[in-house]
């Protein structure tokens, strides 16, 4: 049965069975990756997060300004406590004055002016600053030195009157008030230090409330009547109760204690005033309910915090009652000033009402010290501290910053108030830096807030609920009782001078135009804190996106890469198909193994070959070192009559039996004749041995092999054309010129002969245990079918490896597939007729039959194996050896072992060629 085999590859294919693995080439530009989508991800518009975030937000335009603070500076007192010790001294008027003393008194009242000044701890450097100096026994003991204060508004000298107080500090405030925006000075300082002085003065020294007053009338009178406005006064004090508690007490006429719910007054009476004097008087009786008491710092000082309030409504006669963006208050408080126990000398009750006061003092400070700390940080927050006293309650909105505020810090300059005066200036300097920067509204939007009750003169009208329609006329023309209350529940509304319209429930804030001021501020907040929060979400997504981007960015890389490896890959298998397809056609070089020329003794070996088998089995050792180690053993002389072959054409090389890519399966080369071999050692006198592959093969369990000693290697010599070492070596196919080993050996392909190897390495030859080579040498072409065996071995043959094409000159065994696979139970072989089928137990046999001495020449094994390593010869070799045997060329030293058995192919017919080849190695042999 004659097998097509394809045509010999002319070239030697060497298929390195793991390629070298290549450095991971640099990623490259996402776009010069083809198969990324770049297009696709490059059209999608990133979130445009700068640009939202880089877009200018439309500020409102805030007036801002700071708080204002002046200072006023108190004159020396001569005299008793709180007497007014600044008038000028008097010098007798004496007639007939006596020049000399006159002089003398003269030059003592200048010296005593001079100790004054000496005296004096606070000197005006300009209009804004001051200096403070310590006395001289501080200084030397505490070392305390002179400071600075500067950034006030206004420093108001000892010698500065009312008049110029009020212009440069009140008079601002009122033109505010008088246009509608609320306004409030606080007048602080140490106890003694003229604070009600300054705020409600004398009948000679009018203060600033009389001063203003007058030039709120004269201002009224003044315009036309279309600005008439209604201007309704309310005074009340916060003061201790016993020690236990805070008080509000309305100093109006015939008022008493007044109550606060959250931030709003109940009950607190409103007077209209026409006119200044009327205002006056009214001031004038509440000072007198107004609690005092004598301390050693002040002979008549205030016992409680004093607010009074101003406020203007525009007259809604003139058709313009219901422009509630004209009303303003004006308010100011004169505060208790703070005291030192050791001054004031107070005890008891003075004492429980000293330590109120300062309290009410220290809450006010904190109040403003914690606005501004929240204005320089606004992750600050504001500090709850006016909760911690009603004063503070009841001036929430301006220690808040909601509303504009002026203060006025009175000190005292003589020494010994040198301590007072310095801790006044140290704490409140710094409220210079309060700043607006909200826009300023019209002050009577948040008054108006206020839930306004008017009290009429019976109980029985306090809880009336009126809605604004139903707007009762309580009292007309007597009084107005305003209980700033809730802002959002309810508005006063008074058109009149007297005239209280009651909106207790409030209920109706859309028919107010402060409700409707109020929900545009609160919606102003609204949107405030929502574009607050808006942008900090939006820079969370900022970061989040620039993680995203570098994620991306690395994916993009990664994919990059990926599609590299991909086409690198694609190449390869593509190379490897291309390989593979020239395995058809090619014929690989096996590595010519020169064996040892000492190989004298043989096993005998059998070989019953297949009609269409020419096979030459060969068997390396298992380990796999095998062939590395032998790099090139020579068999110099091989003793042909060791090796019986019964088709000298053929050559049994188990290597091939891995080489059953020609899709023959193991039934159909069962079922063919097989060569046998039978115990026995072929030798061969083979030029080279080629070794191309990376791993080795292992036929112990062939039946006839040519095992090779190392050992015996001495003479190895290596032949550079001959030998052909890359690793592992897998067959070994002795022939005439060269042999070769390939990795993957399919088949032998040979001029005269060809044999088609058997799938033996793959799985379907399974079964195939044994080798069998029919007796049928007359046949050019012989199917063998062989197996390997035992299950240790490492490797036989790649799967896609098919053929092994042995020319005539230089059989081959080709190579075409990288990886070796053992044919795993490989059990069967087809079994002649004649001869009993070889099973792997009877291979095992044998291979221990087969086993070598140590003497005998052996294929180069590693030290681990102590297994001697089979070969069979291939197809061209044996039938060189059996034309050896055949022609008497034999080698005096090489004497077959044992008795072998002969067939009878020695009867066959030889040809010329053969012949003449066969003399020239004989002739070689013997050289
Ligand atoms: N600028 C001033 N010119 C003349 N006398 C003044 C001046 N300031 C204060 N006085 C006088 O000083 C005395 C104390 O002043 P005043 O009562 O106003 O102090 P105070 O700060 O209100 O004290 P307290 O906090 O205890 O009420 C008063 O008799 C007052 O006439």
């Amino acid at each position: 049965m004659e097998i097509n085999s394809p045509p010999p590859c002319p070239n030697t294919v060497t298929i390195r069975r793991n390629p070298h693995r290549k450095a991971r080439p640099p990623p490259t530009p996402a776009t010069e990756a083809p198969e990324m989508p770049s297009a696709d991800v490059a059209k999608v518009r990133s979130f445009p997060t700068e640009e939202i975030l880089s877009m200018d937000i439309a500020k409102a335009d805030p007036v801002s300004e700071n708080l204002r603070v002046f200072l006023r500076i108190r004159p020396l007192l001569h005299g008793g406590v709180g007497g007014d010790r600044n008038s000028k001294p008097r010098f007798k008027n004496v007639w007939p004055q006596n020049p000399a003393k006159r002089k003398s008194a003269i030059g003592r009242a200048l010296q005593s002016k001079k100790n004054k000044d000496a005296e004096v701890c606070v000197r005006v450097n300009n209009p804004q600053s001051v200096t403070l100096s310590p006395p001289l026994a501080l200084q030397e003991s505490n070392r305390i030195k002179t400071e600075v204060y500067d950034g006030f508004s206004h420093v108001f000298s000892p010698d500065s009157s009312q008049e110029e107080v009020y212009e440069k500090m009140v008079r601002p405030l009122v033109d505010d008030f008088l246009s509608g925006k609320s306004g409030m000075l606080a007048a602080l300082g140490p106890s003694g230090s003229g604070k009600t002085h300054t705020v409600f003065g004398c009948p000679r020294q009018p203060g600033m409330v009389p001063l203003a007053l007058q030039h709120i009338f004269k201002q009224t009178r003044g315009s036309n009547s279309e600005s008439m406005r209604s201007f309704f006064i309310s005074i009340f004090e916060i003061s201790s109760e016993r020690g236990k508690g805070e008080r509000l007490f309305d100093l109006s006429p015939n008022r008493g204690d007044l109550c606060m719910q959250q931030s709003t007054l109940k009950g607190l009476q409103e007077i209209a005033i026409s006119d200044a004097r009327q205002a006056e008087s009214i001031i004038a009786q509440a000072m007198l309910k107004r609690a005092t008491g004598m301390t050693n710092a002040n002979s008549q000082s205030s016992r409680s915090q004093c607010i009074i309030n101003i406020r203007g409504v525009a007259d809604k006669s003139n058709g313009e009652g219901n422009d509630q963006a004209n009303d303003g208050v004006l308010s100011i408080v004169d505060l208790a000033g703070a005291e030192r126990e050791k001054r004031t000398g107070n005890q008891g009750a003075r004492l429980l009402e000293s330590n109120f006061i300062n309290n009410t003092s220290m809450v006010f400070g904190l109040c403003l010290r914690s606005l501004l700390e929240h204005q320089k940080n606004p992750k600050k927050p504001l500090q709850k501290h006016f909760q911690n006293s009603l004063l503070t309650k009841y001036l929430r909105e301006y220690l808040e910053g909601k509303k504009r505020m002026a203060l006025i810090l009175t000190v005292k300059s003589g020494e010994e108030d040198y301590r007072d005066t310095s801790y006044v200036l140290r704490q409140a300097s710094p409220y210079m830096e309060i700043k607006y920067n909200t826009v300023e509204e019209p002050s009577n939007i948040s008054y108006n807030k206020r839930h306004v009750q008017a009290l009429s003169r019976s109980e029985r009208h306090k809880r009336m609920k009126v809605t604004g329609s139903d707007a009762c006329l309580i009292d007309k023309g007597k009084s107005i009782e305003a209980e700033n209350g809730l802002c959002e529940e309810g508005s006063l509304k008074s058109s009149e001078p007297g005239i209280c319209k009651v909106d207790m429930s409030g209920c109706a804030p859309s028919k107010s135009g402060c409700a409707d001021s109020g929900e545009g501020e609160r919606n102003h907040q609204i949107m405030q804190s929502f574009a607050k929060a808006l942008w900090n979400v939006l820079k969370q997504y900022k970061e989040k996106l620039k993680v995203a981007d570098n994620e991306i960015q690395h994916l993009r890389e990664s994919l990059v890469m990926e599609s590299t490896k991909y086409i690198e890959l694609k190449k390869e298998l593509n190379d490897i198909k291309s390989s593979c397809a020239c395995s058809h056609r090619k014929s690989v070089e096996v590595s010519v193994v020169e064996l040892d020329k000492n190989f004298h003794e043989r096993v005998p070996l059998q070989i019953n070959v297949d009609e269409t088998a020419y096979l030459r089995e060969y068997t390396p050792t298992k380990d796999q070192n095998f062939i590395s180690q032998v790099k090139s053993l020579d068999v110099r002389e091989v003793s042909a009559s060791c090796l019986e072959l019964e088709n000298p054409n053929e050559l049994d090389h188990q290597a091939c039996e891995s080489l059953s890519g020609s899709g023959n399966s193991a039934e159909d080369l069962c079922e063919s004749k097989c060569v046998r071999l039978e115990d026995s050692y072929l030798s061969a006198n083979v030029a080279g041995f080629m070794v191309n592959s990376s791993r080795s093969l292992h036929r112990k369990d062939s039946c006839s092999s040519v095992e090779l000693d190392h050992m015996l290697s001495g003479e190895d010599e290596e032949s550079p054309e001959d030998v052909v070492l890359t690793g592992q070596c897998n067959a070994v196919d002795p022939l005439d010129g060269e042999c070769r080993l390939g990795t993957c050996c399919q088949a032998l392909q040979s001029g005269e002969s060809e044999r088609r190897v058997s799938p033996g390495s793959s799985p379907s030859q399974r079964d195939c245990r044994a080798l069998d080579v029919e007796d049928e040498i007359e046949k050019p072409r012989e199917s063998l079918d062989f197996t390997t065996t035992s299950p240790q071995e490492d490797l036989v043959s790649s799967k896609g490896c098919e053929m092994i094409g042995i020319p005539d000159s230089e059989p081959r065994v080709t190579t075409s597939a990288t990886t070796a696979e053992k044919p795993k139970g490989c059990e069967l072989i087809d079994i002649p007729d004649s001869e009993p089928r070889v099973t792997k137990a009877e291979e095992s046999k044998e291979c221990e039959l087969i086993d070598i001495p140590d003497s005998e020449p052996r294929v180069t094994t590693t030290a681990t194996k102590t297994e001697k390593p089979k070969r069979r010869l291939l197809p061209a070799s044996s039938l060189l050896l059996r034309h050896f045997s055949t022609l008497d060329i034999e080698d005096d030293d090489e004497k077959p072992k044992g008795g072998k058995k002969k067939s009878g192919v020695e009867e066959r017919k030889i040809t010329q060629g053969s012949i003449s080849l066969l003399r020239l190695l004989k002739s070689d042999l013997r050289i």
